[in-house]
């Protein structure tokens, strides 16, 4: 089942409804999931349910395809009804009411922004990884609260969950994310604003290789 809990290691590529646009939501992620992303979450702010079911539909075919695991970001009804992860933030509803519906197995994410009291709560209404940044300039969100790697080093001592960090993440800044502690490093613009397929499988394949075998 897609949103089982399995390891929770390795880049957590997330889609980008610009950068993904005129047809390149389905080849950049299919790219990216060929370059070893472990996650994939469907991010994306419309209203447009039907595009967003059929989109998420394509997505998660994508993911079992690849042994990967779906995530959608904000909506609980969507995951519950395809039967895969979710990522709410601090603003999104009630993690403890969406793990009364989605069971104890599915995996769900919780933003901590740079606040460990955060993480603290997320984990005790049954967050299954917790998220900390944005860690650097975010050109996709860039009023996102800070964070800095001693947070991480922190939240590494004190959580026993995985750990994902977020925000302008590149192939040169994720190994020390890596050394501080991050489990999963959640990636948009470094691996989507590309010009091909290619160039997306290519990046994927970097940031795989930067998580040594466990
Ligand atoms: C892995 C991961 N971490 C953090 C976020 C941010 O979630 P949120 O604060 O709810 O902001 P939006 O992404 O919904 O704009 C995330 N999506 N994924
Ligand atoms: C959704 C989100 N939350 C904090 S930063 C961020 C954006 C991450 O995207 P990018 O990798 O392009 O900075
Ligand atoms: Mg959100």
């Amino acid at each position: 089942m897609t949103g089982t809990t399995t390891a929770l290691r390795g880049l957590y590529a997330i889609t980008d409804s610009q950068l993904l646009a005129d047809g390149r939501l389905l080849p950049y992620v299919e790219a990216a999931l060929k370059g070893g992303a472990r996650l994939l979450q469907y991010r994306d702010k419309s209203a447009e349910q039907a595009r967003r079911l059929r989109e998420a539909e394509a997505l998660r075919e994508l993911c079992a395809r690849h042994g990967a695991q779906l995530i959608i970001n904000d909506d609980a009804e969507l995951a519950a009804r395809l039967g895969v992860g979710l990522h709410l933030g601090q603003e999104d509803g009630s993690l403890a009411a969406a793990r009364a519906l989605l069971g104890p197995r599915t995996i769900i994410g919780a933003t901590c922004h740079a606040q460990l009291p955060l993480a603290e709560q997320a984990v005790a209404e049954g967050a299954s990884y917790v998220a900390f940044g944005r860690f650097f300039n975010s050109s996709t969100k860039p009023g996102a609260p800070a964070a800095d790697v001693a947070l991480l080093h922190a939240a590494r001592k004190r959580f026993g969950v995985p750990i994902a960090a977020i925000g302008g993440i590149t192939l040169q800044t994720a190994p020390q994310l890596i050394a501080a502690g991050a489990n999963l490093i959640a990636v948009i613009h470094a691996l989507f604003a590309a010009d091909s397929a290619a160039e997306v499988q290519r990046r994927a394949e970097a940031f795989s290789q930067l998580f040594s075998p466990s």
